[in-house]
């Protein structure tokens, strides 16, 4: 699955790999932190690499303390001479205390901070983005990655962060170590590099199994959900399906089980031959020690801080290692997500906000304009001519697929024309300023969307911006037949529609098209489109909502799309679509006359009442 992708990419990586990728990770994550505070990443940065430095010179501190005690004489004066570099040491590690504090808070800090840029930046583009994007070849997958991406950009500069601490800590160590001696460098690299080894091939494993298990985690997901939740509630018990489904889950359950214990042991054998080889090894650096103690080469103060510096190196590398897989799987979501923002980018508007705003309307030309969607074979809408006057209401019928919603939305420039234009009192669409231009137009589609909001609220947001009033909220609602019906809820116009919420209700499929078409009512636009309005309404409701229509008639412009044609009599004119063409056009009585296929198909429809 792809919100896996970035553990696939790991599992399948091979350690060089992830290393080549590490720097160009680090940089990303350090850019995003510094866009979403400036303040925080420098004493983040501050801080890491002061801690490092004060690293160091505790190990120096620590040596001197011990070049002190091992020297002759009583232990008083020993102590006494030791007080300076004690001193130093203690002050060096409140420091280092204060700046893992400070760094700490910085990073508390930083976390909700680039949450907050990377998603506000995401939904400023996929809102921002022309509908035509919808129907690209995999848009709204890749929408759906980046969205998982923006929940790794958090994780991806806390685990860079870190990662950066312990490479300062093992930087500070190494520095030390190469002024108390260069030989006990490679004492250093000997103890440190074996557990590293293991910590970052035992992650692989994890990596590998997790891949592996990738269809057994979703079929338990599935369980979980058939098993628990109450869409399925109802046939598991009137088909006793309990042990069925149980069954299964033991089935599941038990290989997942096998796998993770097998996984347990793989890891455990290599942590352990790691610590197996990083104890030899370590071993290995204290007989070197002792050898140049013997010989005097090296004073026991210096062998005495290397031993010390060998468990700080390997307590800091131990952080890198386990941040090495973090930052690498999370850099991979993080890329979808940038990945994401580079091809959106085509799909946004021109800004060019020096556009006029459109005036009233007055007239609304298509010319032959032209529409397929992609991998679509045949246009839907094909060289389609004709005019709008204002105060006229229009009707596009025609069979399915014919091409009616895709012409609407050219009209409300919801879609560009890959031919032709459409034009609002003679200057194309795509020459005003958009905002403007759809505030003049309304749009209630056939497809609409049942919004988690109040009922008050789902219809005020058919004129957002104005921040509509109570009365002015319910008028809208009477005239779409909705208002009595908003009444009789539970909370009345305050009540919440989304069962998901306490206290929240569903409405049916005929009192939310109700709600939807009081929110196209709610603005005096001058055009109002409405695609199947009442394909769900009951027969008073629809004789109320097309009155309403009829008494824009000669005011306002109105573009109506139905299946229901005795609704269509009443309008200025109606244009029948076939196979994404106009195929005849007038009115009911000239269409009827005419005798083609609107005439066809009123008569069906009508025979079915007659008869
Ligand atoms: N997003 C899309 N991607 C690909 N093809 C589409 C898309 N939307 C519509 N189509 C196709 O375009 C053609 C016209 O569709 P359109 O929705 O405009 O027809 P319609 O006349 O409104 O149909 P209906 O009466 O069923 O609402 C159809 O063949 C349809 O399959």
């Amino acid at each position: 699955m792809w919100w896996e992708s970035g553990v696939r990419a790991r599992a399948e990586a091979g350690t060089w790999a992830v290393f080549a990728e590490l720097p160009k990770l680090l940089a990303a994550a350090v850019r995003l932190s510094w866009r979403a505070d400036r303040g925080r990443t420098l004493l983040v940065g501050i801080a890491t690499v002061g801690s490092g430095v004060l690293a160091s010179f505790g190990l120096l501190a620590t040596r001197q303390v011990l070049v002190q005690l091992f020297e002759g004489g009583p232990t008083p004066q020993r102590v006494t001479a030791a007080l300076p570099a004690l001193a130093a040491l203690a002050a060096v590690t409140g420091l280092r205390a204060g700046l893992g504090i400070a760094t700490g808070y910085a990073q508390n800090g930083l976390t909700p901070r680039v949450d907050r840029e990377v998603e506000r930046s995401l939904f400023e583009v996929t809102t921002a983005v022309r509908l035509d994007a919808f129907d690209a070849d995999a848009f709204a997958d890749d929408m759906e990655r980046a969205s998982r991406g923006t929940h790794s950009a958090a994780g991806l500069v806390q685990g860079a962060m870190n990662m950066l601490a312990g490479l300062a800590g093992v930087l500070a160590v190494t520095a030390a170590v190469i002024v108390i001696h260069p030989l006990l460098l490679l004492a250093l690299l000997v103890a440190t590099v074996p557990n590293a080894w293991a910590s970052l091939r035992a992650g692989h494993h994890r990596y590998q199994t997790f891949i592996a298990g990738s269809v057994r985690r979703r079929r338990l997901w599935l369980l979980h959900r058939l098993m628990a939740e109450r869409d399925s509630a109802t046939e598991l018990r009137s088909y006793d399906l309990r042990r069925f489904l149980l069954d299964q889950y033991d089935r599941v359950m038990g290989a997942e089980t096998d796998i993770q214990l097998a996984l347990a042991r793989r890891v455990t054998t290599t942590t352990s031959v790691g610590s197996v080889i990083g104890g030899l090894a370590t071993v290995g650096v204290y007989i070197l020690l002792g050898v140049l103690l013997l010989r005097g080469q090296i004073p026991i103060a210096a062998a005495a801080t290397c031993v010390i510096a060998v468990q700080t190196a390997q307590r800091s590398l131990t952080t890198v290692t386990l941040q090495i897989d973090n930052i690498y799987t999370e850099g991979r979501h993080f890329g979808d997500y940038t990945g994401f923002m580079e091809r959106a980018a085509q799909y946004l508007p021109a800004a060019r906000d020096e556009r006029p705003a459109p005036d009233t309307l007055r007239r609304i030309d298509v010319r032959s304009v032209a529409l397929a969607y992609p991998d679509r074979d045949t246009p839907a809408v094909d060289d389609v001519t004709l005019t709008v006057r204002a105060g006229q209401t229009v009707a596009f019928v025609g069979e399915n697929g014919s091409g009616k919603t895709t012409l609407a939305s050219m009209i409300a420039g919801l879609r560009t024309p890959d031919a032709g234009a459409v034009e609002w009192n003679g200057r194309p669409l795509t020459d005003w300023e958009p905002a403007a231009l759809h505030a003049r137009i309304a749009v209630v589609t056939q497809e609409y969307h049942k919004w988690p909001f109040t009922a008050a609220t789902n219809i005020a947001i058919g004129d957002a911006a104005a921040e509509p009033s109570q009365p002015r909220i319910e008028t809208a609602a009477a005239r779409a037949a909705a208002h009595d019906m908003i009444t009789e809820l539970p909370h009345g116009y305050e009540t919440l529609l989304d069962r998901t919420f306490a206290n929240g209700q569903d409405l049916s499929g005929g009192q939310w098209q109700r709600i939807t078409a009081a929110r196209g009512f709610l603005r005096t636009a001058d055009l109002l489109i409405m695609d199947e309005p009442s394909s769900a309404l009951d027969p008073r409701a629809e004789d109320a909502l097309f009155q309403a229509i009829r008494d824009r008639q000669g005011r306002l412009t109105t573009v109506l799309i139905t299946h229901r044609l005795a609704n269509v009599r009443h309008a200025d004119r109606i244009y029948v679509m076939h196979h994404g063409r106009i195929e005849e056009q007038g009115t009911h009585d000239e269409l009827m006359a005419a005798g083609g296929r609107y005439s066809e198909l009123f008569r069906l429809q009508a025979a079915g009442y007659l008869a």
